[in-house]
């Protein structure tokens, strides 16, 4: 079963929330949507959920055509399950309720279920780990476990697409931790095609297969995880996912040249040829380093304007060419507030770079 989303826009009244959608997604995919508030990624899988329809566009589930402009097909015809935020739990049901709701209300819910509703019921307990909390009431419930619930509820009929809107946002930092490898597994385990909204990078980073980066009601990239990461395409997914600082300046062939400071060049460490395009030269706070010293004039001079201790590591914010950069680094030989210090790229990733412009001769 392929997700396929065509040209797909939504707009309210005048303001337009999306605007032309694309993309696929193929059986078993574990799609993560990121991007700031706002940018359209609610709004988006209330459309694939049938909540709303499209202003223009079409969503294709498996064969079936389920939203264009005339016709949208409602949730509950749709062979989804959804897990929100707010967890939504009936506080009048008890966990095994919650599973057996579903089971018995489900349309799509297949005849070998229906006929082995009790054996579902304790696989599904089985997989959230809820097994010896069946007669326990939401009420009588932490928020790891509703989360749970909510999860149980959503897979058991066995729904061809899953979809979750930030569910771990109301969980605690350790409990977001946990919920992740247990939702993970849980993908692993029913190996259902899940599509998950979250504005938190780390946590689309982390649990999925590709990463729809949405801003301002469109996609900026599609890509894995480590694509993403290491080769943004566009400025905002380069800032927003890899928090990259970006230097505008000059690209000649594999050279980059800041506008402010012409006498320095620095080598092409795979960036993508769109960033190339736009004058850009994007690098993450930890592909740097800070010196006291000008030790080549590569290095580019700085001014240490916040410093954070963070266990592990300090991050410093710097004045550069008079804008404001992040860095990374070790704890080692710390800088004050106010200090000048001098900033280059780490050899280690001078030399991992890989040269773009490679000639085989055979
Ligand atoms: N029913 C509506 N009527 C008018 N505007 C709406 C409606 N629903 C959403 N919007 C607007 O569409 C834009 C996208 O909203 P959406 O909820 O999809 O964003 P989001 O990326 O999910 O944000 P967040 O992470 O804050 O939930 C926002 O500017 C929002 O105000």
């Amino acid at each position: 079963m392929t997700i396929k989303v065509q040209r797909l826009s939504k707009r309210f009244s005048s303001f337009e929330a999306l605007r032309h959608i694309d993309f696929s997604i193929e059986k078993g995919e574990f799609i993560a949507i990121l991007g700031p508030s706002g940018c359209g990624k609610t709004t988006l899988l209330r459309l694939l959920a049938g909540f709303l329809s499209p202003t223009e566009g079409t969503i294709t589930i498996g064969d079936q055509e389920v939203g264009n402009p005339t016709k949208t097909l409602p949730p509950e015809k749709r062979n989804i399950g959804m897990v929100f935020q707010s967890f939504a739990l009936w506080p009048h049901l008890n966990v095994a309720e919650h599973i057996r709701f579903p089971l018995q209300h489900h349309r799509f819910v297949s005849e070998e279920i229906k006929q082995n509703q009790k054996k579902r019921m304790g696989d599904v307990l089985k997989i959230v780990e809820l097994e010896s909390f069946r007669t326990r009431m939401p009420s009588e419930l932490s928020g790891g476990q509703k989360q749970r619930v909510a999860l149980a509820r959503a897979i058991a009929p066995k729904p061809e697409l899953l979809l979750m809107d930030e569910p771990l946002s109301n969980l605690d930092a350790e409990l977001r931790m946990e919920m992740r490898s247990e939702i993970q597994s849980l993908h692993r385990l029913t190996n259902a095609t899940i599509l998950y909204v979250t504005h938190d990078q780390s946590e689309a980073l982390a649990m999925a297969d590709r990463i729809i980066v949405m801003n301002n009601g469109q996609i900026e990239q599609i890509d894995t995880p480590t694509e993403i990461y290491h080769h943004p395409r566009t400025p905002f997914v380069a800032k927003f996912v890899g928090k990259a600082n970006l230097m505008k300046g000059k690209w000649t062939k594999d050279c980059f040249t800041p506008d402010l400071i012409p006498s320095i060049q620095w080598p092409d460490i795979g960036i993508e040829p769109d960033m190339k395009q736009l004058g850009y030269y994007p690098i993450r706070p930890e592909q740097l380093i800070l010196t006291k010293e000008q030790s080549s004039n590569q290095a580019v001079p700085a001014v240490i304007t916040s410093i954070q201790f963070q266990g592990k590591e300090m991050h410093y914010n710097v004045q550069v060419l008079g804008e404001e950069w992040q860095i990374q680094t070790g704890l080692g030989d710390p800088f004050d507030l106010g200090e000048q210090v001098f900033l280059e790229i780490k050899q280690e990733v001078l030399l991992s770079s890989t040269p773009t412009h490679m000639h085989y001769v055979y």
